[in-house]
């Protein structure tokens, strides 16, 4: 790997210091980072390299995923730190930093590739993106990137204009734009789906009845209430993440649209049939908690959580049903739900198979469809729930592991992501082309918000959402699958016999 320079905005936050630093370090502990490598922290606070260097020392013993950390290991790791104060607005700052940065690389002989990671409120991208050009630490005779966190825009004008802002300062081949979503191990796993076994694939050789995405959280709204008052489930989970999942599965499920193409989910995204915002009640339900019951014990509905006004109108669940208009998926419904103060925290993809299968029995008749299942988190699987031909109509499905990893060696999604930025490998980052097509989508749906065309329907904590969700299914003979799958055939972790993909 090349040797670089990684420019952390938002040094001492709580991004960086909760996934960065962990991520960095696993990379260090694992040879992935450039022999040559250094990381300048960032932030108005006046924090010496000793005091950075100890904060990460700290984060690094709370939250990486290595249980025994050695003293020399990470001493050698933190030799790369250093920090210096700058205010997101100051330009002089900005020059002081470049001295700094190029007295670095010159130690080192090293080249001026910098990497300009952004963790930092969306307020400041455009601010720092302009004086990374103007400063000169964007100009210099090696390779620059930008790694920017979301949220990307708060609507569709706002995201367009913070795009034009950006491309005045770097090529869209420089800009890597986050979803962790993306660097999570079963969504990244998607793209070789195609590899696996043909006696598996056999039993999704069927008609899709549809495919369902669900991202449930048992959190509320946390400290957060400042940002997520704004931003909602719609911003928050909605226009990224899951619609990321939708592109990825409607993108690489072998047999969909574009599984030639690495960087083709924005067919999927193109051929999304697109709502008015009339008609966006059938489509679209929108959510929010009421106090309830989690794990046993009684929690707070929305409006009394701290920093939210009792007459809030934010939603905390969206559900919606889209439909892909090409081909392959026409005919086919997506559900998407998120949420939080939900009953379980889970993050999964369902693929349901329609009604006949190759034994022609019927799942109308009474037999349980078969199901492609995804358990993205907190348990990594992909799954294929199944009644064996010949057993009774109503017999119980068995669990086929399609791919089960050994979860304690998953990489966690800030290391992939973080390595392939520093390797220039955009394939697990957020296109332009898709953020925009996201928010198109997503638009008429926040002005149906914004004009309460769409009734706010309270649920428990601790329920699956409002129950329209269930009726928005319900509507075509369909209903959430929500249990976890229970693995037969004594499989086990890191165990996948119908799946051939190397780990
Ligand atoms: N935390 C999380 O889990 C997630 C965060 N994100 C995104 O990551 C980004 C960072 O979030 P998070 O770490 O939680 O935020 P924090 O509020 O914890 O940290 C903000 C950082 O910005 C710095 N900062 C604030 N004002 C200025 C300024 N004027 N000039 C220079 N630096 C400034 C602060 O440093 P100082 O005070 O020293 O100036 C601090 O390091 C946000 O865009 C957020 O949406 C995305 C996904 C998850
Ligand atoms: O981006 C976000 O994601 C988290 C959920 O992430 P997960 O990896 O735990 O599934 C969510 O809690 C947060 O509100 C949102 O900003």
């Amino acid at each position: 790997m090349e040797a670089s320079t990684f420019i952390l905005f938002g040094a001492t936050g709580d991004l960086a210091k909760r996934k960065i630093y962990p991520a960095l370090y696993t990379l260090f502990l694992d040879n992935k980072l450039p022999d040559s490598f250094s990381v300048f922290g960032l932030g108005r606070r006046e924090w010496s390299d000793e005091t950075f260097r100890a904060n990460v020392e700290r984060s690094i013993r709370e939250f990486s995923r290595h249980e025994a950390i050695q003293d020399e290991q990470l001493n050698e790791f933190l030799e790369a730190f250093r920090f210096c104060i700058l205010d997101a607005g100051r330009k002089d700052d900005y020059v002081k930093l470049l001295r700094m940065v190029e007295s670095r690389e010159e130690a080192l002989g090293a080249p001026p590739n910098r990497l300009f990671y952004l963790s930092v409120g969306p307020e400041f991208f455009e601010t720092i993106a302009f004086q990374i050009r103007e400063s000169g630490l964007g100009s210099a005779n090696g390779w620059k990137r930008l790694v920017i966190e979301k949220p990307f825009g708060h609507d569709l004008p706002s995201a367009r204009e913070l795009n034009r802002k950006l491309s005045e300062a770097f090529e869209e081949s420089e800009i890597f734009r986050i979803d962790h979503y993306l660097g999570k191990p079963i969504v990244q796993r998607l793209e070789e789906l195609r590899e696996i076994d043909s006696s598996v694939r056999e039993l999704w050789n069927r008609p899709i009845a549809n495919v369902q995405i669900t991202a449930s959280e048992t959190v509320g709204v946390e400290e957060r209430a400042g940002y997520y008052d704004q931003a909602g489930a719609v911003r928050d989970m909605f226009q990224n993440h899951m619609l990321q999942l939708l592109m990825m599965v409607a993108t690489h499920l072998p047999g969909a649209v574009g599984v030639s193409s690495e960087r083709s989910k924005k067919q999927a995204m193109e051929s999304l049939r697109p709502l008015h915002k009339q008609e966006a009640g059938a489509f679209v339900i929108r959510g929010q908690y009421g106090e309830g019951t989690i794990s046993g014990k009684p929690v707070a509905g929305y409006t009394s959580e701290p920093g939210i006004a009792p007459q809030s109108a934010n939603d905390t669940f969206i559900a919606a049903k889209l439909r892909i208009e090409d081909d392959f998926w026409s005919g086919v419904p997506f559900y998407i739900r998120t949420g939080k103060r939900m009953k379980r925290k889970s993050t999964r993809i369902v693929v349901e198979f329609g009604e006949t299968d190759l034994s022609g029995l019927s799942a109308a008749a009474g037999k349980a469809p078969n199901l492609l299942v995804f358990e993205i988190g907190p348990n990594d699987a992909i799954t294929m729930q199944h009644v064996p031909t010949g057993s009774p109509q109503t017999g119980k499905p068995e669990t086929i592991p399609v791919y089960i990893p050994d979860r304690g060696s998953l990489p966690e999604a800030y290391e992939s992501l973080i390595y392939d930025a520093l390797l220039g490998d955009p394939t697990f980052f957020v296109r332009w082309d898709e953020v925009e097509l996201s928010w198109q989508w997503v638009q008429p749906v926040l002005e149906a918000f914004e004009q309460q065309l769409i009734p706010l329907r309270p649920y428990a904590a601790g329920s699956n959402g409002p129950d329209a969700s269930d009726a928005l299914l319900a509507e075509e003979g369909h209903h959430w699958w929500d249990n976890e799958p229970e693995l037969q055939n004594g499989s086990k972790e890191g165990e996948s016999y119908a799946c051939h993909v190397n780990h």
